[in-house]
């Protein structure tokens, strides 16, 4: 969407640097991963004794670069994206091609940590706590059928997939702490004063897991989010998630898509213990590698799976073009 480009293998150097730069903003976003984090004063010292600066300075001319060549390329792809959208909005006019390339270019990063982590907690609950997956799959038999994949219209009939969705940002998030943010402006909280210039974690994982609130809050129970959901799976205020309406429609979809053509189960059939141990540790965090067996449902999901790919459009011009005639339909300004 982004870029009108297609993802085949995930293996795409757009993808691969994107990948890279993401870890290494996320490392470098964690508070106190530096020294100087603590000792601001520290950077007032020669280069010999501020290396972070260095290693700043090469990441962000990686990262930059990434932006640049993708705006680029994306402006001479045929159709419409979201680049040539921006690039030619009034307000990117006065803009650099620096700051129009990473408005952009950032849109399409945070996005791929997230969503794909999300996924594989998904899996991992899977493994984990199988004992949900039957009455999803009792629900998607129900109301899709075995002759065609779900799709956006049938999400809206399918509470208990939308509840899976649900309880998999509860049971483990990808940003399990939130992004930190800081007060604008002195602040009181139950008697305590919170400076101006504050920066406040909000533990969003400590919320999640409390038990005075939460039965049971280890296991994964989708029934706990039937018909309802939970603040702040995308942040808050100012900051929230701009892409939260993509991110949680693409999850619910894939979610749908692979609990009706899939038996997703561990190796040996043992239940999986997770811990701590099992994800990375930076403020994106998904499960480090895992193996997991996924097992077509019958041989006619096979055949439905099987004709659905060769059904797809594949020609990428004429699928963003119709992204543009939908949004036209939506009465959305386009200006590309
Ligand atoms: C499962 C998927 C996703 C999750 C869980 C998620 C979650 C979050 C969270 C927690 C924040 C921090 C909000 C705050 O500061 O309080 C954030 C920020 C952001 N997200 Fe997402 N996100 C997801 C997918 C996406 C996608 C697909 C896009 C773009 C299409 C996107 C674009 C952004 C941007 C640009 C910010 C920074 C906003 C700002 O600082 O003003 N995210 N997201």
């Amino acid at each position: 969407m982004t870029f009108g480009m297609r993802i085949l293998t995930g293996e795409e150097w757009q993808v691969k640097t994107s990948r890279m730069c993401i870890d290494n903003f996320t490392m470098a976003a964690q508070t106190g991963a530096w020294v100087v984090d603590a000792l601001p004063w520290l950077n007032h010292l020669p280069a010999p004794f501020t290396p972070w600066k260095k290693t700043a300075e090469e990441w962000f001319q990686t990262w930059d670069a990434l932006h640049k060549t993708n705006l680029r390329d994306a402006l001479k792809h045929e159709g419409w994206n979201w680049a040539k959208d921006i690039h030619n909005a009034k307000e990117a006019q006065d803009m650099t091609e620096e700051s129009v390339a990473w408005n952009v270019g950032i849109l399409c990063d945070v996005g791929i940590e997230t969503t794909s982590g999300q996924l594989q907690i998904l899996v991992l609950a899977c493994l984990a706590h199988p004992e949900w997956i039957p009455d999803t799959q009792k629900e998607l038999d129900k109301v899709v059928g075995g002759e065609q994949l779900p799709d956006f219209e049938d999400i809206k009939i399918l509470p208990y997939i939308q509840a899976v969705v649900e309880e998999n940002f509860r049971w483990r998030h990808c940003v399990p702490a939130g992004v930190p943010h800081a007060t604008s402006q002195n602040d009181y909280y139950k008697g305590y004063l919170i400076p101006k210039g504050s920066i406040i974690v909000a533990i969003f994982n400590g919320m999640r897991y409390d038990e005075s609130i939460l039965n049971a809050p280890n296991e994964f129970r989708p029934e706990r989010w039937l018909h309802k959901s939970q603040p702040n799976n995308f942040g808050y205020g100012r900051r929230v998630c701009p892409g939260r309406q993509i991110a949680r429609n693409s999850l619910t979809i894939a979610i749908a898509r692979l609990l009706w053509a899939f038996e997703i189960r561990a190796k040996d059939d043992e239940k999986l213990i997770v811990d701590e141990s099992m994800f990375t540790d930076a403020f994106v965090s998904a499960p480090k590698g895992f193996e997991a067996l996924f097992e077509p449902r019958s041989e006619s999901h096979v055949r439905v799976i099987e004709a659905s790919f060769e059904g797809l459009d594949k020609d990428v011009a004429w699928i963003f073009d119709e992204v543009r005639r939908r949004q036209e339909l939506l009465d959305v300004t386009l200006r590309a």
